[in-house]
């Protein structure tokens, strides 16, 4: 086997060598004279007579492989099955939980194929199918540990793996273990897969495997099945139903039933008891029985995944002094394969499940399994139970919690030879944390609302279960149950709120189709290739917390509110309501009954017939036009479709949405989108330009005024003649750089250019008067000439008016 070529390495290096040498010829005739000694035997096995494995016509690969497992005596099932196996029969296998069905038909097919001398290029040769992906990968590995000597390939073919991977592997492997999702996938999607030369198919939990939750899938895998082939079926429930085998094809199957007239259907070495408690003491019950066993490995289940999660959630929180785990379908599966390894290696450890974990899964040495909730039908009850107390030595004790109205589910086991007692809680040892629970719950929403969903949950399952005998979500009294749970404001139960509102009588369905639609929803429900029943319908939820008090008393069977189907507005739980319809035979009150009006009622305006309305009018939605006060529509550039293709499509008018013609229409939008973008950013560079060159002109402008104020502070010489008015206007004087309206006109013309350097431009055209570039260079206009101000400051203060006039004019006339 593939898988163990690294082991055989380690293990048998000799071997290895031994094999190097000895010629290839010599060996054939060895192992075919082996095989046909072996197929001579197999007609001769009597049961009864074999002690061990030794016993039985078996290759040494094959023994070799049991012994090193400690596979020394076959089970009772063992002794049966195998030599029918070996002898080609169909074979319908039933056996106590824990009884090891899986070596009974694990052998047979090392057996089969090792005399057929398969290879890998023989392409698949055995098919096991199992409903979970936890027993497929448990039988997966029990196949190699018992047949690592043998050279086949195994593959493990379960959801939530690589798929690629799978894929390329798919055409060299000789022993498939699969579910049944992921085996329909590769033979529908993958050329590669070719299963024209399958010699054995087994089916594990075959009644489960054969049951409606997977009707449509194992009837399109077994279409794809050469019919030439042995089929091997294993359950501790079996299934004797003609019409299963005869979907099967079996040929005269042989019923291997060796606990058939035992006395109990269960292992012996299982005590099982039950309690009969109300809905809001389970919570309580199950802390305290944690806390009471602490050194115990305790697998609990619960109806629904949100179930399991919120106890998970909630318990770690309080911290009870024990590792928790949870098993569930709506897990990822790299995280379902660490719990499902956790749990077998752990011994004091508690794991909620649901009853994802109830079928096959061998997990060592649990102590006790509970029943939180009442399991659907008795088939459950024993495969739950069945967790423990397994194999030869095994030990067990399992509880079982039911409501008052549900112990008549007792009476059904022990018509089934399954041997409970009633016992009752000491209550003083019962303590409920329900003030933790809900300070917990008010201080964390995320928890609430968990808890809102396990409630929600748990009801929706009791209502879909088919034995309305047992189950009545009427009769729960659910405000207690939510308080329970911590929640003050009991969560509000959209589709009880419609059933009661409606007055609709709800029937038992009796029949035989009744059975047949109560099987569809629970094939709906199951969207992990049936490795979760409550899985779909934990994920629909969401239920609007609006309480919605109904009180116990009130609730009687007589007045089981009566339901409009058709009146359903609530497309969440259109699903839902859908095959509960189907479920439930329905009978309208005769007096109330108004056919042609509630005909017309009855149409439900769903958000698929709105948005098939909205697409025939052509509204346009998700659309906002803006108007000015005129009432004319402003164009939004950026809403406005400017491509060609946009226009096209908009002639086309195809209804509903094309995605690849949507995805090619925005990257032709997103083109015109990075113009426009770009122009914006160009504006908007622009316009902080501008704002700079404003911000420095002002600088300019305050120190010019600066200026202009400490020439106040100077020499008053306004006095003094206009010059120009004496000497009339000079003709150069533009030269000298002096004009200030000359300045002006090249600051202006710098302003313009915006981008010119202005120091340049400065010094080309702007000459500012002397005083200026002192100003502007920091020095104090005082600083100037101090000395030629203080002497003219000096002389005109001791001069007369007429005197510094007459000064003046000689001093002009000198000039
Ligand atoms: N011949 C044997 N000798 C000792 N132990 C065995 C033998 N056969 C099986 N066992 C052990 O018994 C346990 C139960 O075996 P197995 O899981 O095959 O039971 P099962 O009948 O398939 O149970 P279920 O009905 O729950 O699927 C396993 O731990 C397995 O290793």
């Amino acid at each position: 086997m593939t898988e163990n070529e690294g082991k055989n390495k380690q293990k048998g290096s000799k071997q290895k060598k031994f094999k190097l040498y000895k010629p290839r010829k010599k060996k054939s005739v060895e192992e075919d004279a082996a095989i046909q000694y072996l197929q001579a035997q197999y007609d001769k096995i009597v049961p009864d007579e074999i002690k061990t494995f030794k016993d039985l016509p078996l290759s040494q690969k094959t023994l070799k492989g049991l012994k090193e497992n400690n596979y020394i005596t076959p089970t009772e099932i063992q002794k049966q099955a195998i030599g029918y196996a070996l002898q080609g029969k169909d074979i319908l296998g039933a056996a106590k939980t824990g009884s090891g069905k899986t070596l009974a038909f694990l052998i047979p097919i090392l057996e089969n194929l090792f005399c057929k001398k398969w290879t890998r290029l023989d392409g698949v040769g055995a098919l096991v199918i199992s409903p979970t992906r936890e027993l497929a990968y448990q039988i997966y590995e029990t196949l190699r540990k018992v047949g690592y000597l043998h050279d086949f390939s195994v593959g493990l073919i379960i959801g939530g793996q690589n798929l690629k991977f799978e894929r390329k592997r798919m055409d060299q492997m000789n022993i498939l273990i699969c579910t049944p999702g992921r085996l329909l996938q590769h033979m529908d999607e993958n050329p590669l897969f070719d299963c024209n030369h399958l010699q054995i198919l087994v089916l594990d939990e075959a009644d489960r495997c054969l049951d409606m939750g997977f009707a449509a899938t194992m009837n399109a895998i077994i279409e794809n099945l050469p019919p030439e082939r042995q089929t091997l079926l294993f359950s501790a429930t079996q299934t004797k139903s003609v019409k299963d085998l005869a979907r099967l094809s079996l040929s005269f199957p042989t019923y291997v039933a060796p606990h058939e007239q035992a006395e109990t259907v269960t292992p012996e070495s299982l005590q099982q008891s039950y309690i009969v408690c109300e809905i809001d003491e389970k919570l309580g019950i199950l802390w305290s029985f944690i806390k009471n066993h602490l050194k115990q490995k305790v697998l609990v289940f619960m109806a629904t995944c949100k179930q399991v999660k919120y106890t998970y959630d909630l318990f770690c929180k309080l911290r009870p002094g024990v590792s928790l785990l949870a098993l569930y379908g709506t897990l990822h599966q790299e995280k379902r394969e660490k719990i499902y390894n956790e749990f077998c290696r752990k011994s004091n450890v508690v794991l909620f499940a649901t009853d994802l974990a109830s079928r096959g899964l061998d997990f060592p040495r649990v102590n006790w399994v509970i029943q939180m909730d009442c399991p659907e039908d008795v088939e459950t009850y024993i495969h739950r139970a069945g967790r423990t107390a397994r194999g030869v030595f095994g030990k067990g004790e399992g509880l079982l919690m039911l409501l008052p109205n549900e112990e008549k589910f007792v009476e059904d086991l022990k018509n089934r030879k399954i041997p409970i007692n009633k016992i009752s809680v000491d209550p003083s040892k019962v303590v409920a944390p329900q003030r933790k629970i809900e300070a917990l719950l008010s201080d964390n929403t995320e928890l609430k609302q968990t808890a809102q969903r396990a409630f929600v949950n748990y009801l929706k399952s009791v209502f879909l279960m088919k034995n309305k005998e047992i189950f009545n979500v009427q009769l729960l009294d659910t405000d207690a149950y939510a308080r329970s749970l911590g929640l003050i404001v009991p969560p509000r139960i959209r589709f009880m709120h419609k059933y009661q509102k409606n007055n609709v009588a709800i029937k038992q369905p009796e029949n035989d189709e009744g059975d047949k639609v109560v099987e569809k929803l629970k094939a709906k429900a199951n969207d992990d290739e049936g490795s979760d029943q409550s899985a779909s319908s934990d994920e629909s939820e969401e239920e609007e917390v609006i309480p919605e008090p109904k009180k116990k008393a009130e609730r009687t069977k007589a007045e089981i509110p009566k339901f409009d189907f058709h009146n359903n507005d609530d497309s969440d739980e259109d699903d839902f309501l859908q095959v509960k319809n189907a479920n439930i035979d329905i009978e309208t009150d005769p007096v109330e009954e108004e056919p042609s009006k509630t005909k017309k009622k009855s149409k439900p305006l769903t958000k698929a017939a709105v948005a098939k309305k909205i697409l025939k009018k052509k509204i346009k939605v998700n659309t906002t036009v803006k108007f000015t006060d005129d009432g004319e529509a402003i164009q939004d550039e950026k809403r406005d479709l400017k491509s060609e293709l946009a226009k096209q499509l908009n002639d086309e008018n195809i209804g509903g949405i094309d995605i690849e013609k949507a995805k090619e229409l925005l990257q032709e939008e997103d083109k015109f989108d990075k113009i426009r973008f770009r122009e914006k950013v160009k504006a908007k560079h622009k316009e902080e330009k501008r704002k700079l060159k404003n911000k420095k002109k002002e600088e300019m402008g305050e120190k010019d005024d600066f200026g202009s104020q400490s020439e106040s502070d100077g020499p008053d010489l306004s006095w003094l003649p206009d010059p120009d008015k004496v000497y009339g206007k000079k003709e150069d004087d533009n030269d000298d750089g002096s004009n200030s309206g000359g300045d002006k006109d090249s600051f202006r013309s710098n302003d313009e250019e915006g981008s010119q350097d202005e120091s340049d431009d400065e010094q080309i055209y702007h000459r500012p008067a002397k005083r200026k570039l002192v100003e502007s260079k920091g020095i104090p206009q005082e600083s100037v000439a101090p000395r030629k101000v203080k002497k003219i400051q000096d002389i005109s203060s001791s001069l007369s008016v007429q005197e510094a006039e007459a000064l003046a004019m000689r001093l002009l006339q000198k000039k």
